[in-house]
């Protein structure tokens, strides 16, 4: 479990990006920070593994404050996937995602071994381990990227817009393999993204945030969903729209839920637990 406990950061310029910040990050979950540009995000994460100090306030893993942990360690010990990738030009793919094992002391023939197996998990072709980055696509990078932040095996995996700057059918690519990879290792994954739409697919718990870090409303994509806490939140979701804002039409074969522009989007059908006759996405 992650606990902030009422951080602030401001920076050396005056710029107040966190402000007293609450929160509890619950284990082998994933948790989305979602927010417009500039609203703290990053500085959130990065608060995690001491890449940014707080202000003051302090964050806790499993109740051990991470100001009483050693910097570089706890770096290492928390992996961290940036927007694009972050990966070293002149090194390999397998050195790339060796180095974090290579710095921790594992021998070379050791840290490779254990990156080839980790091209298998994110499901990278074993040929390109010896290519340099720029001889890949942007969504090769990122998984090669997500490879390195999973190299140390760590508990805790910080993932900052890692799929933002890929093109549309790629992003909906590696978020499938997210979603695989989280239900076959289990980690705490800590998510930062714009995007609401990415914010709900990957969650378990979603936090969305205003300028400062400041929590407007955190809680499962169900819950935002069904009850948004305000205006700002029911707007930023989309409620009103599209294939959030949908109603029930009676057609001679049942009812089906339609969206705004009439275009039919499902069926709808009695749940088999529900007796009680309340149609599943409900009335
Ligand atoms: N080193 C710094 N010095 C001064 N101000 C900073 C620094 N880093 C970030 N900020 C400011 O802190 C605020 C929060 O920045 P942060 O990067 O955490 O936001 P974000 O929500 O991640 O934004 P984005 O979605 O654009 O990446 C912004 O106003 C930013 O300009």
């Amino acid at each position: 479990m992650i606990k902030f406990r009422a951080v602030t950061k401001r920076f050396p310029d005056g710029t107040e990006a966190v402000r007293e910040f609450s929160l509890v990050i619950p284990c082998r979950k994933t948790t989305v920070f979602v927010g417009s540009s500039g609203c703290g995000k990053t500085t959130l994460l990065r608060m995690i593994n001491r890449m940014v100090e707080p202000t003051s306030g302090d964050v806790a893993i499993d109740g051990e404050s991470v100001l009483s942990k050693d910097p570089v360690a706890l770096r290492r010990s928390i992996g961290y996937v940036m927007q694009n990738s972050g990966l070293l030009p002149h090194f390999t793919v397998l050195d790339n995602i060796a180095t974090v094992l290579r710095l921790g002391g594992t021998k070379k023939r050791e840290a490779h071994e254990r990156a080839r197996e980790l091209l298998d998990t994110v499901g990278l072709d074993q040929n390109l381990a010896k290519r340099y980055p720029s001889q890949l696509s942007g969504g090769q990078q990122q998984r090669v990227g997500v490879a390195r932040g999973l190299a140390a095996d760590p508990n805790i995996l910080l993932m900052d817009e890692p799929f933002g700057a890929v093109d549309p059918i790629v992003r909906a690519d590696l978020q499938q393999e997210l979603i695989r990879l989280q239900r076959e290792l289990d980690k705490t994954v800590v998510f930062v993204t714009h995007d609401i739409d990415e914010a709900f697919l990957l969650g378990d718990q979603v936090v969305i945030l205003g300028k400062g870090a400041q929590i407007i409303q955190v809680g499962s994509p169900s819950e935002i969903l069904e009850a948004p806490a305000n205006e700002f939140v029911a707007s930023f979701i989309g409620a009103e729209r599209g294939r959030r804002a949908l109603h029930i039409k009676q057609t001679p074969n049942g009812r089906v839920l339609v969206d705004e522009q009439g275009r039919t989007q499902g069926v709808l059908r009695e749940s088999p637990d529900d007796h009680a006759s309340t149609p599943e996405g409900g009335e």
